[in-house]
């Protein structure tokens, strides 16, 4: 007998689940730096999500998964500020350091988890990631553009300038930085989409028009709904041809009620549903290969509980990356019942 219909598509969802989650092992990166901002305390953010649970939550879903603690970063004495941004050489060495440590963990064939920190990691992270898959997407959740350079920039922090570093077609007007020698820019416009937009410098604005960023903006997201901007983000960015996705994701994409203990928070973003939709659909394409989480800072909350609700929200998260679902765990290959039995469980 052929097997078609419901519960054929239900053996090949649970076979391609298993497929998914054994071929992969994940590794746990933690990156505890502050410097591409000025507020205190966003270094904490890897032990605030460890602490929420991350590792153990990670082992419920049947990856093996390797924590390889944090990287120590440098605090460079004589670092004095480029134009108006601060800290560009320490900046720039933790991000040398960050991108040769991803680069060996995608090496090795792990998908890669990187804790933040704040979001001027996701430089060297996603020039560590293009290292060894130059033919990567991004994904990049959050509040902010985060696409200002030098110029542009209305604080001079290089954790709102990090996409600005990887975009080829930006290349002639960003100046050559101290301590960032080390990379060349090598993202095309085209293989980069936001999601969760809603505070926009108007310097970026005009990057994101004039480059043909495809963007989603929250009001967009209230417009047409995170479904219909799940499908079109990922016809954008997989229909030409299936390649790795890196996530960025920015704690602050999410609502300040949600998510309080971060650093530039802005009101009217993305819901929990919304935010685990995102991530949901990123893992059903089975091309997830490195997520940053960043900007959770445990010191900017106003108790105990904003800490462990923001913590825990980073941990929903990335399991929800990682094949964590609502409708519960798919069943270990061997269990699949019998296309009979199962046959008859459909029909009661
Ligand atoms: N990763 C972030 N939280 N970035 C916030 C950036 C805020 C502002 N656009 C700036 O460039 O300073
Ligand atoms: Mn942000
Ligand atoms: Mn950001």
């Amino acid at each position: 007998m052929a097997l078609r219909g419901p519960l054929f598509r239900l053996l090949r969802a649970q076979l391609t689940n298993n497929c998914q989650s054994r071929a992969h092992s994940v590794a746990v990166l933690g990156a505890p730096f502050s410097k591409g901002q000025k507020r205190r305390g966003v270094e904490h953010g890897p032990k605030a999500i460890r602490d929420a649970g991350l590792i153990e939550r990670l082992s419920t879903l049947d990856y093996p998964v390797h924590d390889f603690g944090d990287l120590s970063f440098q605090h460079l004495e004589k670092d004095e500020p480029f134009m108006h941004v601060p800290f560009p050489r320490t900046v720039g060495r933790a991000n040398k350091l960050l991108s040769s440590a991803v680069s060996s963990a995608v090496a090795g064939g792990h998908t890669c988890v990187m804790l933040g920190g704040d979001h001027s990691l996701a430089i060297g992270s996603v020039a560590g990631h293009a290292q060894q898959r130059p033919d990567l997407c991004l994904i990049w959740v959050d509040a902010h553009a985060d696409v200002n350079t030098p110029t542009t920039s209305p604080s001079g922090n290089l954790h709102g300038q990090s996409v600005a570093f990887m975009l080829k077609d930006l290349q002639d007007k960003m100046p050559q930085l101290p301590g960032f020698s080390w990379m060349k820019p090598f993202l095309a416009a085209r293989d980069l989409v936001y999601i969760g937009l809603r505070d926009v410098d108007p310097g970026e604005h005009i990057i994101l028009k004039n480059l043909g960023i495809q963007y989603f903006t929250m009001k967009d997201i209230d417009r047409v709904g995170i479904q219909r901007v799940m499908e079109e983000t990922l016809d954008h960015l997989l229909t030409r041809k299936q390649r790795p996705i890196h996530l960025s994701f920015d704690i602050d994409a999410f609502d300040p009620s949600l998510a309080p203990a971060t650093g530039t928070p802005v009101n009217g973003g993305l819901t929990y549903r919304e935010g685990i939709y995102i991530t949901e659909e990123i893992h059903n394409t089975g091309m997830l290969s490195v997520m940053d989480l960043v900007e959770v800072n445990p010191v900017l909350a106003a108790s105990r509980e904003q800490v462990e609700s923001t913590a825990g929200l980073a941990v929903d998260v990335i399991a929800s990356c990682l094949g964590q679902t609502r409708e519960g765990a798919p069943l270990p290959f061997q269990e699949i019942p019998s296309a009979k039995e199962d046959t008859e469980q459909l029909r009661l």
